[in-house]
């Protein structure tokens, strides 16, 4: 009798944990914790709105320009990688990883993230990474995984902090750069960002991670609690 053929991804999907929250609350370097503490892969979607900001002024694209944005989207070769010891984010052969945390990405990627067929061309692409993660689970984050990417997760958190300490921890990594104009980029991003998606609310099911009192081991202490709770009511 034939076998079925064998595949090499697993069948169902990995545990997802799905994290939202607003500019500079911790979900990047959070998760990434999270994600290496657990042996899982981490997904960190605001990378992709970046890259594709990153094409479009590479191609000479007025971002502010929707249509203009979605004529890129066909040449947008985006890869990005889960392992949460280390990933590089590449379109085409150009490693984009460090450019597009630059300052002037910053200013223009909210503009692109606006686009519904941006929005909606990047969801299947994160859908897609994460149906493909080998690891038992993937920790991913953004601004709309809870409520839109992964709605149906096991585990979602909105990791949050007030707008005071964000600006004053967003400031301490950003050198060189006066923590006015970094405070006034974040405030900014956030307003234009909070327009498409609410990221500043927990939706229903959604456990918040207040991060305001908390230092950075504390908080992750708090996510993997959050995690362990849902595994322990789940079975
Ligand atoms: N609980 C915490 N205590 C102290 N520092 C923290 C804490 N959480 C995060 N940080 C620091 O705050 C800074 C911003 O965190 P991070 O880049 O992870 O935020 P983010 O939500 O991913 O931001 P963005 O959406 O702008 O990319 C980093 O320097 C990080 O190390
Ligand atoms: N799920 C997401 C993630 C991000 N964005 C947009 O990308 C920008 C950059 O995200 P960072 O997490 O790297 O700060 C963000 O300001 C949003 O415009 C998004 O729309 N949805």
């Amino acid at each position: 009798m034939p076998h079925p053929p064998q595949s090499t991804h697993p069948v169902e999907y990995p545990v997802v944990v799905a994290i939202d929250g607003p500019a500079g609350s911790g979900k990047s370097s959070v998760s990434k914790e999270v994600a290496r503490r657990l042996g899982w892969g981490f997904l960190d979607t605001g990378a992709a709105y970046r890259a594709l900001a990153w094409h479009a002024s590479a191609s000479g694209v007025d971002t502010d320009d929707a249509a203009s944005v979605v004529s890129c989207l066909d040449s947008f070769d985006y890869r990005i990688g889960t392992d949460p010891h280390g990933y590089a984010v590449h379109v085409g052969d150009t490693d984009v990883t460090e450019a597009i945390r630059e300052p002037g990405i910053s200013a223009v990627v909210s503009a692109v993230a606006r686009v519904p067929e941006v929005r909606t061309h990047l969801i299947e692409v994160f859908r897609a990474i994460m149906a493909a993660e080998e690891r038992p689970g993937i920790v991913v984050e953004g601004r709309d995984i809870t409520t839109v990417v992964a709605p149906d997760a096991p585990v979602r958190i909105l990791l949050t902090a007030s707008e005071a300490v964000r600006m004053a921890r967003r400031s301490a990594e950003l050198v060189g750069h006066s923590a006015a104009a970094t405070g006034a980029q974040l405030r900014a991003r956030d307003a234009a960002d909070s327009k498409v998606v609410d990221f500043m609310n927990a939706a229903e099911g959604v456990t918040t991670v207040d991060s305001t009192d908390l230092d950075f081991d504390a908080t992750v202490e708090a996510v993997l609690a959050v995690i362990r709770d849902a595994q322990v009511r789940t079975g």
